[in-house]
C-alpha cells in the first residue's frame, strides 16, 4: 500500500520557555502543503527499508519509518513488512519531512494490519518518534502547543492561495536552532493573531522566532525572504527551524530560482 506523506510550513512561530526535559514549549499553526514523499509499506518474509530519490543523512537502520514499525511491533504482534521509501521533500529544511514519513508509515500500518487503531492512539505513538510527529496523522490545520504534540483542529484556509516553498542549499540542525533561541513568552498569543488578523496583514504581526538567530547565521535564508516579498508575496516566512523559505502569493507566480537550490510551488487544495 502506497501514501504520500505530506510536508508542513509553520504559520507563526513562538518559542515560548525551555524546559526541565530539555524541550522547548512552543505555539504555532502547522499547516500541510503537498509537496510530498512517495512511502509504500507491504507485507514480506523479512523487514527491510530502502530508499531512492535524495540522499537522507544518517544510517538507513535509524529512519524515522523503521523507528515507527518497531514502535508498533513492540505492542502488536506485526509480521515483517518492506517499507520503501521515495524521498522528494528536502531535509534540515523545517518541513518536517522524516516526521510525515513516520506518521504515514503508522497509518499505513494501521491500514495494512487492519489494527483499528484511533487517531488518538496513533498521534500518542507519532508523539514518541518526534515533536512534531503528532501533526501528520491527520494532515489538517492545527494549533500545537507542548513540543508540538499538543494538537487542535484550527479553521484556517489558505485553499486557492499559490504557494511557493525555496529551499538554498544550506542545511540548518533542529537542535542547533533550539540551542541558539532565547525564549520568550509573546506579547500576542498566536491564536489570537491568527483569529484577529486578515492574511494581508500578516507580514506585520506573524513571527517565526527561529529568524533572527539562524538569519544572522546564514544570511541566504533572509534574502530568500526578501527576495519572496520583492516579487509580490502577500506573506513571507521561514518554515520551522530552517532552512527553508515559504511565500503565500494570491495568484500563480513564475520565478527564477536558482537551480542549486530545492523548490517546490502550486495551488493550495
Ligand atoms: C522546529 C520545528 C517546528 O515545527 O520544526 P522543524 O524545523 O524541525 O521542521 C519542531 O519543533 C521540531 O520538531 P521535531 O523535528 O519533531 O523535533 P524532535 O525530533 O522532537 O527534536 C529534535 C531536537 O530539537 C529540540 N526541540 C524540539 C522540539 C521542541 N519543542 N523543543 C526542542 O528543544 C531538542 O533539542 C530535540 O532534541
Ligand atoms: N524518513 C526520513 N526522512 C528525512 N529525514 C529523516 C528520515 N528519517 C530520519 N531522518 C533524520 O531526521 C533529520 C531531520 O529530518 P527532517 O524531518 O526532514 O527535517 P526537519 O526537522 O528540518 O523538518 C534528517 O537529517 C535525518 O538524519
Amino acid at each position: 500500500m502506497v501514501s504520500f506523506p505530506p510536508c508542513k510550513i509553520n504559520l507563526g512561530l513562538h518559542i515560548i520557555r525551555k524546559r526541565a526535559d530539555g524541550f522547548h514549549d512552543l505555539e504555532t499553526c502547522f499547516y500541510p502543503v503537498p509537496w510530498t514523499d512517495i512511502l509504500e509499506v507491504i507485507p514480506s518474509d523479512s523487514l527491510s527499508f530502502t530508499s531512492s530519490g535524495i540522499a537522507i543523512p544518517g544510517n538507513a537502520e535509524d529512519n524515522l519509518c523503521l523507528k515507527a514499525y518497531k514502535l508498533l511491533k513492540s505492542d502488536f504482534d506485526l509480521a515483517p513488512v518492506n517499507i520503501h521509501l521515495h524521498k522528494i521533500i528536502p531535509t534540515g529544511a523545517g518541513l518536517g519531512g522524516g516526521s510525515s514519513d513516520a506518521a504515514h508509515t503508522i497509518r499505513l500500518l494501521n491500514i495494512v494490519f487492519k489494527l483499528n487503531l484511533t487517531v488518538d492512539t496513533m498521534m500518542n505513538y507519532a508523539a514518541k518518534l518526534g515533536s512534531d510527529c503528532a501533526f501528520f496523522i491527520q494532515d489538517k490545520p492545527m494549533m500545537g502547543t507542548g513540543r508540538g504534540e499538543i494538537l487542535k483542529e484550527f479553521p484556517l484556509s489558505l485553499r486557492g492561495k499559490f504557494m511557493v516553498l525555496i529551499k538554498p542549499n544550506v542545511h540548518v540542525s533542529t537542535a542547533e536552532a533550539y540551542a541558539g533561541i532565547s525564549p520568550r513568552q509573546p506579547e500576542t498569543e498566536l491564536q489570537h493573531i491568527l483569529e484577529r488578523q486578515e492574511l494581508s496583514g500578516w507580514k506585520n504581526s506573524l513571527k517565526n522566532n527561529f529568524e533572527e538567530s539562524v538569519f544572522h547565521k546564514y544570511p541566504v535564508i533572509a534574502s530568500v525572504k526578501e527576495y519572496l516579498y520583492n516579487h509580490g508575496a502577500i506573506y513571507a516566512s521561514m518554515s520551522g527551524s530552517g532552512a527553508s523559505v515559504f511565500g503565500i502569493f494570491e495568484k500563480e507566480i513564475t520565478l527564477n530560482i536558482p537551480s542549486e537550490y530545492t523548490s517546490w510551488s502550486g495551488l493550495l487544495p
